[in-house]
């Protein structure tokens, strides 16, 4: 369970990045953050895992308190929550299964972080990980012979090696294509139902976020406007969090159903 409590997040320029943020998300649950770009949904995932300290509040996982945790406890409690990036943050001059492998790191002795030899029980892992979103054929190919959306799978087979009860996912599928995007997504579906991990999305394309998620929070200046079930997601509320601006995407998805 994370749970945030009154927090509130102050960047040392003064920009008010969250104010009053009240949250209890279970584990297992898919929820996609939406709001306007500036709105703060970087900046709110970013805070689960310690990339952000909050200013004021109390941010739990599990009941223990994020905010205290110092150093080697920090990093341990990392270990918990795998991280997707947008711009995937692999190693793309070395193969697939190494950038897996990069996972087992903290877990190894001095002499093999050294050498980098990898025990058989961490390769089978990787290849394992690399199974469960579909690319171990691609398990020796190097990183930059892969798509886009194979490269993100890469991304997500590294973190799923590493065991997270929790996945932060910060627009992960911003630049990919419809077709590549809508894969990425049903591995993050199937990720989240099979294993019961938490998958907690920022995300730019409503339609993506009404589709995979189960529960929508939308952020308007820093502020948890809307939290509910995607289903009770309504033209109105979407205008609330995007500030009347979506009136023009509301009519295209309206327009393209009804050619369904
Ligand atoms: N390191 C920083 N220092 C100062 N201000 C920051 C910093 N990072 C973000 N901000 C500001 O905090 C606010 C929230 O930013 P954040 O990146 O969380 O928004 P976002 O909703 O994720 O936007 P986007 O969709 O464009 O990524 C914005 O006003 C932004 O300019």
């Amino acid at each position: 369970m994370i749970e945030f409590k009154n927090v509130e997040k102050k960047y040392p320029n003064g920009t008010a990045a969250l104010q009053n943020v009240n949250l209890k998300i279970g584990q297992g649950e898919f929820v996609a953050v939406i709001g306007l770009s500036g709105a703060g949904k970087s900046t709110l995932i970013r805070c689960i895992n310690r990339m952000h300290d909050i200013t004021s509040g109390q941010l739990m996982v599990d009941n223990v308190d994020v905010t205290g945790l110092k150093g080697k406890q920090i990093r341990n409690f990392r270990r918990r929550i795998g991280m997707i990036f947008q711009s995937f943050n692999l190693v793309t001059r070395t193969t697939v299964i190494k950038n897996v492998l990069v996972s087992f790191v903290p877990d190894l002795p001095f002499w093999r972080k050294v050498t980098g030899i990898f025990t058989k029980e961490h390769k089978l892992k990787a290849l394992e990980a690399l199974d469960k979103v579909g690319i171990l054929d691609k398990a020796f190919v190097r990183v930059d012979q892969l798509s886009g959306g194979q490269q993100q799978r890469v991304a997500l087979a590294r973190t799923l090696a590493q065991n997270p009860d929790i996945i932060l996912a910060d627009e992960p599928i911003a630049s990919l294509d419809p077709v590549t995007s809508k894969q990425v997504m049903d591995d993050f579906k199937k990720i989240n139902k099979d294993m019961n991990i938490s998958v907690i999305m920022n995300i730019h394309h409503v339609e993506v976020a009404l589709e995979y998620a189960d529960r929508i929070i939308g952020i308007r200046k820093g502020e948890v406007v809307f939290d509910g079930e995607s289903d009770k997601v309504t033209k109105h509320i979407l205008n609330d969090i995007y500030g009347g601006q979506v009136e023009e995407l509301k009519s295209s998805m309206e327009e393209k159903s009804a050619h369904v």
